[in-house]
Formats: structure tokens, sequence, C-alpha cells
């Protein structure tokens, strides 16, 4: 009902008691304000900081190869897309990147989104319906969820990387899509991918499988989750990646079969309503993803400096989680406590940020350090000597 004008307030009365209220409860965001560009050594609110934060896993972001692309293509192309993918803001350096991924992933077609948040809206939205059920894992990234909210499916959430556990609910409640994370974004570890391809096939479900943070990192020359695990598009056929971490660059993509990404260009919204993202950034993608592939030594690296992190961590006592990728987090439990070792790396020059609900369940707030083929061994050390030194 609406109410008389008299009893209206404006936006800035209404708002600020939430905004107090996040900062009562340690939930109050902030953006820092870089001065550098994506690597360790930067430099954030005025100071040189040795940053253990970023998703750049291959040290890729800032490659001068990837820039000298990105540079020529906008030369080539301009900057602007200009328009929608189905108006005329496809390009032949789009085509090509599409062309590329396909090839990488082992599948008939790729098909280029502007972000990986956008991805997986368009994907789930298009691919299920009212009448559907969507099955994901409580830790899936929130665009995932959020994407089978939009699509008005009934989405049922299984314990985290549980298969028996959505074994026992999918048997009473056939489902559409089994979705999950490949790599979860916040703890690191792996969904039982072939677990999960087992009951997708015995049920008749469609699995799709987000490998925001396994691509580049995972597999033979970075194929990812599913190459890690021996998977391939029979057992998975709807993969998603993104090009802003491993690969330093920007935007997603979706690969699966012809059938698959013909349906999402004619009916993703995501897709089609949205101007194309710069053509230079293609280029930019197609020189990262060539070095992703070729230079093994930045995965080298990785298992090396997770390794030495891991070794390090567990001898001076530290609450690790089990992850075997570059991401490694450190449970602290309340959100004051993730703010107050945040602040204390920081002060010794550290930039680790502290993830908090809703990010991640109530309880279970955390530092997310993540690691890089940048980093020196020296920066490792340096990190856990840091560690070693927090107020608990
Ligand atoms: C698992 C996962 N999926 C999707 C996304 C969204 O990708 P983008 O940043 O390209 O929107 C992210 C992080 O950003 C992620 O961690």
């Amino acid at each position: 009902m609406e109410r008389p004008p008299s009893s209206r307030t404006n936006p800035e009365t209404e708002l600020r008691p939430r905004l107090d209220a996040l900062k009562a409860q340690s939930l109050y965001r902030r953006r820092r304000l870089q001065d550098s560009p994506q690597q360790p050594q930067a430099r954030v609110d005025g100071r040189p900081m040795l940053s253990f934060c970023g998703n750049d896993y291959l040290g890729l972001a800032n490659h001068p190869e990837v820039i000298a692309a990105l540079r020529d293509g906008a030369e080539r192309w301009g900057v602007g897309s200009g328009a929608a993918h189905l108006v005329n803001g496809h390009s032949r350096a789009h085509q090509a990147l599409e062309e590329a991924l396909a090839a990488f992933t082992g599948r008939p077609r790729a098909l280029l989104f502007s972000t990986g948040y956008m991805a997986n809206l368009g994907v789930i939205s298009a691919l299920a319906g009212r009448t559907d059920t969507v099955f994901e894992d409580r830790l899936n990234h929130a665009s995932l969820l959020d994407g089978a909210l939009l699509s008005r499916a009934r989405l049922r959430r299984y314990p985290h990387a549980d298969a028996q556990a959505l074994k026992r609910l999918i048997d009473s409640d056939p489902a559409r899509l089994i979705v999950t994370d490949g790599v979860f974004s916040m703890d690191g570890d792996l969904a039982p991918l072939p677990e999960l391809a087992t009951i997708a096939r015995d049920s008749g479900a469609w699995l799709m499988v987000d490998d925001a943070h396994g691509l580049g990192v995972l597999g033979h020359e970075g194929r990812g989750s599913l190459d890690h695990f021996g998977l391939g598009p029979e057992d998975v056929p709807i993969l998603m990646g993104t090009l802003g971490k491993a690969f330093g660059t920007f935007g997603a993509f979706v690969a699966g079969s012809e059938e698959l990404i013909e349906t999402l260009i004619q009916s993703a919204r995501s897709y089609i309503y949205t101007t194309a993202t710069p053509p230079a950034l293609a280029e930019a993608t197609l020189a990262s993803l060539a070095i992703t592939r070729r230079e093994h030594w930045r995965r080298e690296r990785l298992t090396e400096w997770i390794e030495r992190f891991r070794t390090g961590a567990t001898r001076i006592g530290l609450n690790l989680m089990d992850s075997p990728t570059p991401i490694q987090p450190i449970l602290a439990g309340s959100a004051e406590q993730a703010l107050a070792w945040s602040a204390a790396l920081e002060a010794a020059g550290l930039l680790v940020t502290a993830i908090r609900p809703p990010t991640v369940p109530e309880g279970t707030a955390r530092l997310r350090i993540t690691l890089s083929a940048a980093h020196t061994a020296d920066d490792i050390d340096r990190l856990l000597a840091a560690l070693a030194r927090l107020p608990t």
C-alpha cells in the first residue's frame, strides 16, 4: 500500500541505518585504490604492498605479449565493438577467439560472454525453466545461484561436494541441470566431478561445470578440472570458463555442442541484450591463451609455491583447508578475526583480503590467500613469516 507523502523518507535516511548495521557486524566492505598493474608488487592506497589476493594465477595480466596484442588490436579494430554480437558487434577477432577456445576445450563450439557472471545467468536461465529442478552445490559461486533464481526453476542446493547426498535428492526429484564450480572459488577444493558425471548420466540430468578457477591452472596445457579428472564432453556437456583469472584478461565463454551454443545464441538474454566486448580484448586473450598452453613452467612454478606454502603453513600450525590449488584459505571463523588478521598483514605490507559472509557461510570468515606464478620463493617466505606472527 502506498504511504502518504508525509511519511515518506528520502533514500539517505533509509539507507544509513543499513550501512551502519553492516559496520557494526564487521561486514562493511570497502574498495582499495590500486596504482599499479595486477602483479605481486602492488601499490595500494598509496603504499607498496606484496599482494596475495588477485586471481592472476599465471602472471599474465601484465604480460608484455598480452599488452602488445591489446595495443595492436586497438590499432586494428578501434576500441568499442559498437553493438551486440547479434547486431554488428561480432568481429573476426571474437570469432577467432571462440574457435581457439573450442579447440582448447575439445568441443565443437564456444561462445563469448562479457563476464562470467553474465555467462552463468544466461546459460542457466536459457536451459531451465519454471517446470524444471536445478541442483547446485551449496558453495557454488553467487552467479550460478542467481542464474537458477532467474530461470524460475526450483533450486535445490546439496551439501558441499557431497555426491551421495545429491544422489539421494535426485532419486526423489529428477533434475534438468546439475551445476557446480570445478574449483570452489573461496575454498580452493575440487568438485567430485567423476561422481557428479555418473549421477548426471544415470539420472538423465545435464552437468554444467563453472571452471573459472581451474582453467589455465589444472590439467594438460591448463585445460582445467575436466582434464585433471580425465572427463570429456560426454561427461560434462556444458563447460563455462572465465578469462579474467588465469588468462589474465577479461570476459568469459561457454563451450559445448553445436546445439548448445546455437540455443544460447537464440535465447540467452545476457548474451543477446548487451554490447560485445572490445575486439582488441579478444586479440589479447588469443595471446594469453597461447602463452597459457605453451608455458608449462608457469603451472610447475604454481605447484611449487602451493607446496612451499602448505608445508610452511603446516609447520607454523595454521588451520589450512584441503586445497590443492592456488586458492589457500585460512579459516578465521568470525568476521572480526578475519578483519583483524587482514589488518595485521596489511601493517606488515602484505595484502590478503578477509572474506566474510555472505560471500562465505556464517562462522567461516577467512583469509583468502591466492598464489601466482609471478610470486617468488622470497614472497612466499615473507607471507609465511607474517602469518606466523598473527595475533590469535
Ligand atoms: C566460480 C566463479 N564463477 C564466475 C565468476 C564470475 O566471473 P566474472 O568475474 O568474469 O564475472 C567468478 C568470479 O568472478 C567465479 O569465481
